[in-house]
């Protein structure tokens, strides 16, 4: 049995009956549409700056055809045209996606029944946006993903939901999987992890990845890398890589020419994982469209990261306060007193009670003491 739902500015048909797992005739979750959201506003804040005819998107891992649905319809190329290829492997995620796509009235859409790796490999440097949303991590995609997105600002988007792997609940897998070290106890750190290792990905075919947004919600990560050509720019990417110890609740940075040293985890990407030109556009593009209040809460969180820089990560008041012995002040008042003291600071989407500032975990520890010696 199926039903009919409305998400976005499209009309999908899915199956009524949904474990939202593997084993689902067809997959389709509805608590993703915040992420489809996210991801149709991100793109489209970055194509409000973009002067090509056409603008090709590739959605190998379809599913209902959600997704590629909403940015063959949702999507506003100015200076042309958008066109959509939708691929699932599975033949019933395929004769639904058709059905969805004629619900739309689409003609935009071309509609594929292969493996993602053979499609992706048999179109080379042909997509401006390949977005990879897989069940677990995009890694078995992202060779061919790279190789089949054009070289100049071209757009790889993907999702991974193996977060307790990048978390570092699973060192061993992470090492295997990532070929990185993971450190638990800052979310962050898992999304620069993940980019850190796609960056390497690309830079064995001279291609440097540049992220514009990427955001943790829920049981996903999601992120989004803009591809520039050449040798010297991969080299460029490269160096913003290195391996970060928590220390005292302080983060302490090492490049990658330093090396390894026990006790660090790594490699992260340690440059912006955000642009902020292209987070208040899309903030500005959700709002206007009326998508989800959370994907305007979340764009709404990320630019308020961002005025603070390039910050690696936060600071937990609980975990601090339970160190320290202190009661946990409100995060909102904490913000207010760092700022008073010339700090930046703000909340993050991360971690309800984290705060990301440019003070030291010693600020942050004064401004505890002294908010609870005057309560
Ligand atoms: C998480 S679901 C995609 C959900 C969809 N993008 C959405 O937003 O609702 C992953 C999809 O990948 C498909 N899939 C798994 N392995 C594949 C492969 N090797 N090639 C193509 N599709 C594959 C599955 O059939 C499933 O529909």
């Amino acid at each position: 049995m199926e039903e009919t739902v409305v998400e976005g500015h499209v009309k999908i048909k899915v199956p009524r009956d949904r474990s939202i797992s593997k084993k689902d005739k067809v997959f389709y979750n509805p608590r993703m549409e915040v992420c489809r959201d996210i991801s149709v506003a991100v793109v489209q804040s970055f194509l409000n700056n973009y002067r090509r005819e056409k603008f090709l998107v590739c959605d190998p891992l379809g599913g209902s055809g959600v997704r590629g649905i909403r940015y063959a319809k949702e999507l506003i190329n100015p200076s042309g045209t958008v066109e959509v290829v939708i691929n699932d492997i599975n033949p019933f995620a395929v004769e639904l996606t058709r059905e969805n796509v004629k619900i739309n009235n689409l003609e935009n859409i071309k509609i594929f029944n292969k493996d993602a790796n053979i499609l992706l490999s048999e179109h080379f440097r042909t997509f401006n946006l390949i977005d990879l949303d897989p069940f677990g991590s995009p890694n078995p995609y992202l060779d061919s993903a790279i190789r089949s997105c054009v070289t100049k600002d071209g757009i790889i988007a993907m999702t991974a939901t193996d977060t307790a792997v990048l978390y570092g609940s699973y060192r061993k897998a992470c090492i295997r999987n990532y070929d990185a070290i993971p450190l638990t106890g800052d979310k962050e750190l898992a999304v620069r992890l993940l980019i850190g290792y796609v960056i390497r990905v690309a830079g064995k075919y001279d291609i440097a990845l540049k992220p514009i947004f990427s955001h943790f919600t829920d049981h996903y990560i999601r992120t989004f890398l803009i591809t520039e050509r050449g040798a010297k720019r991969a080299d460029e990417a490269m160096e913003k890589l290195g391996y970060i110890k928590i220390e005292n609740g302080e983060k302490i940075i090492r490049s990658r020419e330093e090396g390894y040293e026990k006790g660090f985890g790594g490699l992260f990407y340690l440059g912006e994982i955000n642009n902020i030109d292209t987070v208040e556009g899309a903030l500005k593009i959700a709002q206007e469209r009326g998508y989800t209040e959370k994907s305007v809460k979340i764009f709404r969180e990320i630019y308020r990261e961002c005025m603070v820089g390039n910050v690696i990560g936060c600071y937990n008041l609980h975990r601090i306060c339970s160190v320290i012995k202190e009661h946990v002040p409100p995060v909102k008042e904490l913000i207010e007193m760092l700022k008073e003291r010339g700090f930046k600071a703000s909340r993050t989407h991360y971690d309800p009670n984290g705060i990301k500032t440019d003070g030291k975990i010693t600020d942050v520890i004064e401004c505890i003491r002294e908010y609870n010696r005057k309560r």
